[in-house]
């Protein structure tokens, strides 16, 4: 057998592959994916595993004539999670560990190194890291809402090198597979752009969240992060012997030739700005200068409530989204600021505490 070369990966698994009948967890798919985790385990790859169906996995214990409300499914994740939990755990003779998320862990900084370290540290050890949001408290303001995208922040957060995001379907087809019989498989994504978005369409299955958005989302994620990303059948056993011998099963993703560094990365596709600052003129003239920093006279308008060390966007006054950047100052001392630009005492605190974003801390978005 070929010897993967692979230090570390990730692999998402879907909710029709944790409970295909609907009726509690099922070992039909799982008990190959864990012959796999088992395998790469032995080639000396770490392994990463996201894994959804906390909500199928439950579901069966509640009534099925009573409406799937929000409070409903999260009791269903709440007590699906320990039955999942519980399948995974009988298939290995190593042990495993529960990592349950939301978005507002991944989007707060010391939150997020917090959770790097501790993937680390199970990894090292040989624990084998199981993953899942944490449907039960999440909000919608804190979550990710699904797992394709949760993943991808998953394999940034754990510099991973593959992320294979195992589904019910071959892969990425032109059009949905399950609603078109002539839809083609693409094997190879070299770049992803609108052309590529356009040929998602959402979930058909009961369980399934997202459908091929949300995998696409993923993809783009993580290849910016250097990251190869395949979209696979997990329903099928060649699928898994293919991996290991090197070959594509599915539709593989190819990672960006210059990765965006992990700071910038987590800026750009994990936090969430919590404010933004407007400065004046265009993309060249205010975050290519020759200081590539921004100051207090640059800045037009300040909008929403924010401290330091919180993400926030700049925006050009034409209204294009110029950079996402971590605040040096609040909200409040910037409208201070920006209201008396002019001032003495303005020049003095950006003097000693420095510009009101600096150039280390801020990541250049796409012209949009
Ligand atoms: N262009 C496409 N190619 C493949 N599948 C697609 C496409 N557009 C929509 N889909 C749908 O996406 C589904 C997979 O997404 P989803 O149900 O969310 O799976 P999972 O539970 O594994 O995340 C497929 O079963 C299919 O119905
Ligand atoms: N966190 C949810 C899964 C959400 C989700 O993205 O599901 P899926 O589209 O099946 O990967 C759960 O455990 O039920």
């Amino acid at each position: 057998m070929q010897k993967l070369n692979w230090r570390r990966i990730v692999l998402k698994v879907g909710s029709a592959l944790i409970a295909p009948d609907q009726d509690g967890c099922r070992s039909r798919y799982l008990l190959t994916i864990a012959q796999f985790i088992v395998r790469c385990r032995s080639q000396g790859i770490e392994v990463i595993l996201v894994s959804s169906g906390s909500v199928a996995a439950g579901a069966h214990l509640f009534p099925a004539t009573q409406e799937r409300t929000v409070k409903m499914k999260k009791a269903m994740a709440a007590a699906g999670q320990t039955e999942m939990m519980a399948m995974w755990d009988r298939f290995f003779d190593f042990p495993s560990a529960q990592i349950l998320l939301t978005h507002g862990d991944l989007r707060d900084r010391e939150r997020y190194q917090s959770i790097r370290e501790t993937v680390f540290t199970l990894l090292e050890h040989g624990v084998l890291p199981i993953m899942n949001e944490n449907d039960t408290v999440t909000t919608d303001d804190l979550k990710v809402g699904d797992n394709d995208n949760l993943s991808a922040m998953v394999a940034a957060a754990a510099d991973a090198d593959a992320l294979m995001i195992f589904s019910d379907v071959d892969g990425l087809y032109d059009k949905n597979p399950n609603l078109h019989d002539d839809a083609v498989l693409l094997p190879e994504i070299k770049s992803i752009d609108e052309s590529i978005y356009a040929m998602a369409g959402c979930a058909t299955s009961a369980v399934g969240t997202g459908g091929m958005k949300t995998k696409i989302e993923a993809a783009e994620k993580a290849t910016s992060h250097g990251i190869v990303t395949y979209i696979i059948n997990g329903f099928k056993e060649q699928t898994f012997t293919q991996l290991l011998e090197g070959k594509n099963p599915g539709t593989i993703f190819l990672p960006y030739e210059k990765p965006m560094q992990e700071a910038v990365h987590w800026m750009t596709h994990t936090a969430n700005e919590q404010g933004e600052v407007v400065v004046e003129g265009s993309y060249d003239e205010s975050l290519e200068g020759e200081t590539g920093c921004i100051r207090g006279d640059e800045i037009v308008a300040v909008h929403g409530e924010f401290a330091v060390g919180d993400t926030i966007l700049v925006r050009s006054n034409d209204g294009t989204r110029l950079a996402k950047a971590t605040a040096n100052y609040s909200s409040c001392l910037l409208n201070f600021i920006a209201d008396n630009e002019q001032s003495e005492f303005s020049d003095k605190m950006q003097d000693s505490i420095g510009p009101v974003i600096s150039e280390k801390d801020i990541a250049l978005l796409e012209k949009s």
